[in-house]
């Protein structure tokens, strides 16, 4: 039911104004951005657990309180979009068009944002552990990234594996939101300034592991966090840190990319990563930028 497309204004949930893209329907508009092959689409659940509706203006002003969070959900995914299709030459997760679809307002207060394997997903937080997660350009491209993981290497969710595939999300977060080595900061314990939810140039500081000697081995379960994923992602996030400081972040990103989509596989462990990504930047530069990665890996304890 789009009549066309169209440029809306939008109030983000730090209160700032963005240009989204919008369409036109009968009565009025609708988040649905239809710049790209995959259409960028964004509902709002009203705190239930299900994919909830469109989100609709009868203006091209979407500046409601509630709409706030879809408008950051709606802006983030565009720029991710445009983040994979320019840099990569990825159109849209799966690379032939997908559309992205985001729901905000998931469920009550929670503390969370993720990858559902049809949508993504964006709670509100509780206010004080987090804010609105949508509001938070890593965290967009945290978990859009999730769904590049499933449709290419497809990195099982527990143990090194699932790690791993936190690990590049949080980098590809990097690449997209390259301003600091932080994942969170601006939607992390809203009542305090200046921390995170994770960092990579420092895993340690927000409580991760930096080198293979102080893996945590965790039970594979929900309690343990499939076995640490979100803990032991500190080892390959520092490993990434330190392959950017050396070749740079337009050298390390088309590694990591290559590395993601054409060497791994649903079960690789570090080691493979750091045999991924010195082979990556074998058949993109050659031998220096692979002894740099090299140098990274061994520099965590992955030898
Ligand atoms: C539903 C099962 C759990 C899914 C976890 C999702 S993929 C996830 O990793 N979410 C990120 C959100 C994020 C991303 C970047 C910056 C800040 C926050 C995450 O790290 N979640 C933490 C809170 C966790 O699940 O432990
Ligand atoms: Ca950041
Ligand atoms: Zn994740």
């Amino acid at each position: 039911n789009i009549l066309h497309e169209a440029t809306g204004t939008g109030i983000g949930t730090k209160g700032d104004t963005k240009t989204i893209n919008i369409s036109a329907i009968s009565g009025g508009y609708s988040l649905t951005d239809t710049t790209h092959t995959g259409k960028i689409i964004t509902y709002d659940a009203k705190t239930t657990q299900t994919r909830g509706n469109v989100v609709t203006s009868t203006s091209t002003l979407f500046n409601t309180t509630t709409q706030r969070a879809a408008v950051d959900a709606h802006y983030y995914a565009d720029v991710v979009y445009d983040y994979y299709l320019n840099t990569h030459n990825r159109d849209s997760y799966n690379g032939k068009g997908a559309a992205v679809e985001s729901v905000v307002h998931f469920d009550k207060n929670y503390n969370n944002a993720a990858w559902t394997g049809q949508y993504m997903i964006y709670g509100d937080g509780d206010g004080v552990t987090f804010s609105e997660l949508s509001g938070a350009k890593d965290v967009i491209a945290h978990e859009l990234t999730h769904a590049v993981t499933e449709t290419s290497s497809n990195l099982v969710y527990e143990n090194q594996p699932g790690a791993l595939n936190e690990s590049f999300s949080d980098v590809f977060g990097y690449f997209v939101d390259p301003d600091d080595w932080l994942m969170g900061e601006d939607i992390y314990t809203p009542k305090i300034a200046g921390d995170a939810l994770r960092s990579l140039s420092d895993p340690a500081k927000y409580d991760q592991p930096a080198h293979m000697n102080n893996y945590q081995n965790l039970p594979n379960t929900k309690a343990g966090d499939w076995g640490g994923v979100h803990i032991n992602s500190g080892i390959p996030n520092k490993a990434a840190y330190n392959t950017i400081q050396k070749i740079g972040k337009v050298k390390a990103e088309k590694i990591y990319y290559r590395a993601l989509t054409q060497y791994l596989t649903t079960n690789s462990q570090f080691v493979d990563a750091k045999k991924a990504l010195v082979q990556s930047a074998t058949d993109l530069y050659g031998a220096t930028e692979a002894a740099a990665v090299t140098e990274a890996w061994n520099a965590v304890g992955v030898t």
